[in-house]
């Protein structure tokens, strides 16, 4: 297990601590080392002639920042230090005492302060235990509307640990120093305007203190590059043939939709799947023949509407020929009988887009009680509504947990930060996105991809949740690709199906 994997309550964080007290490490010496590596960070980024205010709060934070201030004193760097509380944890009251004395400036009023080029937070960091209120609130906005950069040891003050939901006001940082390992605040979606650019500060927390804490396997996890290059299987076996890297089969569009099909195609074929096969109505099949060519184009009689009436496929091949069927963008909800059939089949199944719509109409979750094999889902919050009505879906991780509980399937719900769990909870997280991929037709070439990677794997012993987190992974990453080329505007989905081998080239 690598630490960039690693996601923790505050609770977990204090229990991983205090094992690692009880092991011998004094609570100073380790306050030394972290703040040690924080200075050590700010001194490659902050230029020496600059200001640096320093916001203190009363436990360790607070601790850490002022280590931070007297090292960054030492360097050469022109520091002062606010500290507004008038009781303190006796470490950090030390830590005060020991500055003062090096003559560096402490400030308790806020009338007092002088301007700055750059802002250390340390006032709250785990410990935050309730709603910030009254003057030290007032002060919190104060420096927000500084509008100068904030770097915040641990996570913005303000922020709950593990829910990243604002308590009473937070800091909004530029840049995000979190201590050691991941808070799970810092990859919910309600804290992504306040915590600015994140990164691990490791401490070399030891490994078995983690484990004992948070079990082998623990359950909700950040997705990396290194899940993913794992699940990907690569590389190839040198004596792969086309049917052994799977076949899928794709279920998408109408006359209405054709795009969706085209785009859901060229998801698919990023995925590098040994065979596709598309099922579309027939008056799109030429269509999707001239966009991919490589792919088996099912044309199939259609209704009035123009949407997939009879899912007729070709002699000799019914569902079971398929490793995974991924179904829904474009369909229109006239394709009922179809997205039922695939249900009843026993073949691995992502439903998408109008397979969910379709789907709530069914009855959500009695249709998936009754499958026997794998289901995937992967609704935004529009369409998770839609299929669980009675899930709140304000805290992400939970929502996703009790949607794949109660299905058996394995839920994503779209968004900045998308959230995945399989039916016994375990949990992974996408850390990096772009709001480039905020545009229509993103999805269906998600699930193409996702339909892709799911077919070449699915017999080779993965985790199907595995699965899910490397689409989601590979598809942001692609997305923040072609948004640093071509701008955040740049990225339709077509470009971005583009830029998704360039993702795996730069791995
Ligand atoms: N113990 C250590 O040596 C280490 C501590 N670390 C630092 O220690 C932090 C955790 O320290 P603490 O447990 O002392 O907690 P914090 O420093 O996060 O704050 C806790 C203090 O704030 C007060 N408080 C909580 N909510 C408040 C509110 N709404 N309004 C006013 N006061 C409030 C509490 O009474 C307590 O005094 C981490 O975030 C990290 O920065 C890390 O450096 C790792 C090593
Ligand atoms: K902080």
């Amino acid at each position: 297990m690598i630490k960039e994997q690693i996601v923790v309550t505050s609770a977990q964080m204090r229990d991983i601590e205090g094992r690692i007290f009880a092991g011998g490490m004094p609570v100073a010496a380790l306050m030394e080392k972290v703040a040690g590596l924080i200075s050590n960070r700010l001194k490659s980024i902050i230029p020496k002639d600059r200001t640096i205010g320093i916001l203190v709060g009363p436990g360790h934070n607070g601790g850490d920042a002022l280590v931070v201030a007297r090292e960054l004193h030492f360097q050469g760097y022109q520091v002062w230090i606010y500290q507004p509380f008038p009781k303190l944890k006796e470490l950090t009251s030390q830590h005060l005492q020991y500055a003062q004395s090096l003559g560096i400036p402490c400030y308790q009023e806020l009338a007092e302060l002088p301007s700055c080029d750059f802002l250390i937070d340390g006032l709250f960091g785990f410990g935050l235990e309730r709603e910030i209120t009254g003057n030290i609130a007032a002060t919190i906005n104060h420096f927000n509307d500084w509008n100068c950069q904030i770097f915040s040891i641990d996570l913005p003050s303000g922020l709950h640990t593990d829910t990243g939901e604002v308590l009473g006001t937070a800091i909004r940082a530029t840049h995000t120093f979190c201590l050691g390992l991941w808070k799970q605040g810092l990859l919910q979606e309600q804290a992504l305007e306040y915590i600015g650019k994140a990164e691990l500060i490791d401490f070399d927390i030891p490994l078995a203190d983690i484990h004992v804490i948070l079990g082998e396997v623990p359950k909700i996890k950040r997705i990396t590059k290194t899940t993913v290059f794992n699940t990907l299987s690569l590389p190839l076996p040198p004596t792969t043939h086309k049917y052994k890297s799977g076949h899928l089969l794709l279920i998408c569009g109408s006359k209405r939709y054709a795009g969706g099909a085209i785009l859901t195609g060229l998801g698919a074929r990023a995925s590098g799947v040994g065979m596709l096969s598309i099922a579309v109505p027939e008056s799109i099949k030429p269509l999707l023949v001239s966009h991919l060519p490589e792919a088996l184009i099912i044309g199939c009689p259609e209704t009035e509407t123009g949407a997939i009436s009879d899912l007729q496929l070709p002699p000799k091949t019914d569902l079971s020929s398929f490793s995974a069927i991924a179904c829904g963008p474009g369909l229109t909800t006239d394709a009922t009988p179809i997205v039922e059939q695939v249900i009843n089949s026993e073949v691995p199944l992502i439903l998408d887009a109008d397979g969910l719509n379709i789907l709530a109409q069914l009855g959500t979750i009695p249709t998936l009680r009754k499958r026997q094999n794998t289901t995937i889902l992967t609704p935004h919050t529009g369409e998770f509504h839609r299929l669980f009505p009675d899930i709140n879906y304000q805290d992400r991780v939970k929502a996703v947990q009790t949607a794949a509980l109660q299905t058996g399937a394995v839920v994503l719900l779209k968004g900045a930060r998308i959230a995945i769990s399989n039916p016994e909870g375990v949990v992974w997280i996408n850390p990096e996105s772009t709001p480039a991929l905020a545009r229509g037709g993103s999805g269906d070439v998600l699930t193409g991809l996702m339909g892709g990677i799911l077919a070449r794997v699915v017999n080779k012993q993965v985790n199907i949740e595995d699965v899910v987190a490397a689409a989601s992974w590979w598809h942001s990453q692609g997305g923040i690709l072609a948004a640093k080329e071509r701008t955040e505007l740049g990225v339709d989905a077509f470009t971005l199906t583009q830029y998704l081998m360039r993702v795996l080239v730069d791995m």
